[in-house]
């Protein structure tokens, strides 16, 4: 049995070798022939997977390591026979620590408190959902607009799209990028949405660079000095706007999910899922695979602030060295693809142990995802 893996999914090698021989390749452009005696694909955002992908191939499962799956033709791989799973919610806690590493430090720059404001989540899914929990326990009020979820009369306080957009501070978006239908969101961020946002408001997109519309961000953000912008994703990718980049406070190259705990579950997802496919099922713990991080434990004394959160926050990962990279980078032939498939490893916050002698700081960084320990 062939395996044909993105190179870019760490411990694939070494799973999917237990049941047949991996060819490893790159995902942008993907080596088409490698398909022609391969009985499975294991693909991440960057490869399309078509119906003229997997046409006289024997291909049988196709997976993404990935939680959204608008570069896959769902339909068409279900016309064609061809299995599919994705890897939902596997990257969601690193969405969010994408999310607060660029807030805690644009609240810093700006000299406000985070529990002063309030948040729009845009999308409450695996991303939305903890992102909610998160910044409820920082004290921020939080507003939601999910409007599929709304109209399956889910119990939340939905709002609409405008009222969140014209009511939050800082304006965040987690849906799946979605052309037609019922609940479109391709550029639903539109020059007369962002012509609304309140003064001084933050604009986050960590989903997918088309549902803002670049262009109207760009000529927007000439006219209205007020807006911060953090923007991990861009439309096009890797081609994107320069100009635009040169405009937002925070750029990175669509790396808000990439900490290695996210991409290693996307991995065991995936071999999970195609196990149970070939009918024999195994599960894989992530303690099985994941190394000890660089930096494990901290002692910390005194009371919970924003400013201790930023500190131990960037301690794991502070968002300002994937923004400088690119910026450096982005001129390069590949620049944006390099960034990503070199990525330097991240961890999520639950990797640092937090020893604290007050009991409430401990349990305050607890809810806000460290592990902690409380030492009186
Ligand atoms: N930048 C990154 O590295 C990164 C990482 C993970 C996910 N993503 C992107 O973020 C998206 C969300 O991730 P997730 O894991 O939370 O997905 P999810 O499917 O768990 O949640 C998406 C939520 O969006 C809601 N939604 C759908 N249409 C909507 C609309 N028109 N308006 C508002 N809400 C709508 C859905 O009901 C759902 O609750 C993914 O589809 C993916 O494109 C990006
Ligand atoms: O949808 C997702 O899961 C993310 O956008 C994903 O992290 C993107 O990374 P890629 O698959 O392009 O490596």
């Amino acid at each position: 049995m062939k395996i044909v893996v993105d190179e870019n999914m760490p411990y694939a090698q070494e799973l999917f070798s237990r049941k047949g021989e991996v060819v490893r390749v790159p995902g942008r452009p993907l080596p088409v022939d490698e398909l022609q005696d391969a009985q499975a694909l294991m693909v991440r955002s960057v490869t399309p997977v078509t119906t003229q992908l997997v046409a006289n191939t024997p291909l049988a499962f196709v997976g993404s390591a990935t939680a959204g799956t608008d570069h896959v033709e769902l339909a068409d791989l279900e016309a064609a026979g061809v299995a599919f799973s994705a890897a939902p919610g596997c990257n969601a806690i690193a969405v969010v620590e994408y999310v607060l590493s660029a807030l805690l430090l644009l609240a810093e720059r700006d000299g406000y408190a985070l529990c002063d404001k309030t948040i729009g989540i845009v999308g409450v899914g695996n991303v939305g959902s903890r992102l909610q929990a998160r910044c409820e326990a920082l004290g921020m009020k939080v507003l939601l607009c999910d409007p599929p979820r709304a109209d399956r009369g889910e119990k939340e306080d939905f709002l609409s799209l405008e009222s969140v957009a014209t009511q939050a501070d800082i304006l965040t978006f987690h849906t799946p990028l979605i052309k037609q239908g019922a609940y479109p969101t391709w550029h639903c961020v539109d020059r007369d949405l962002l012509e609304k946002l309140p003064l001084g408001c933050v604009l986050i997109n960590a989903c997918r660079g088309a549902v803002v519309d670049n262009q109207a961000l760009k000529q927007v953000l000439t006219e209205r000095h007020d807006l911060s912008v953090v923007l991990d994703v861009w439309e096009p990718e890797p081609h994107l706007d320069q100009q635009l980049l040169a405009q937002v406070d925070i750029a990175t190259a669509h790396i808000a999910g990439y900490t290695l705990e996210g991409k290693v579950r996307g991995t065991t997802q995936l071999y999970e899922a195609w196990t149970a496919f070939i009918g024999q099922p195994e599960s894989i713990a992530l303690s099985e695979l994941l190394p000890q991080p660089d930096i494990s434990a901290v002692d910390v004394t005194g009371e919970f602030s924003q400013s201790l959160l930023k500190r131990l926050a960037h301690l794991v990962y502070d968002v300002r060295r994937d923004d400088a990279l690119l910026r450096l980078h982005i001129a390069d032939e590949g620049g944006f693809d390099r960034l990503r498939k070199q990525y330097q490893e991240r961890r999520e916050w639950s990797s640092l142990t937090v020893s604290c002698s007050d009991v409430s700081t401990a349990e305050r960084l607890r809810q806000l995802g460290f592990n902690t320990l409380y030492c009186a």
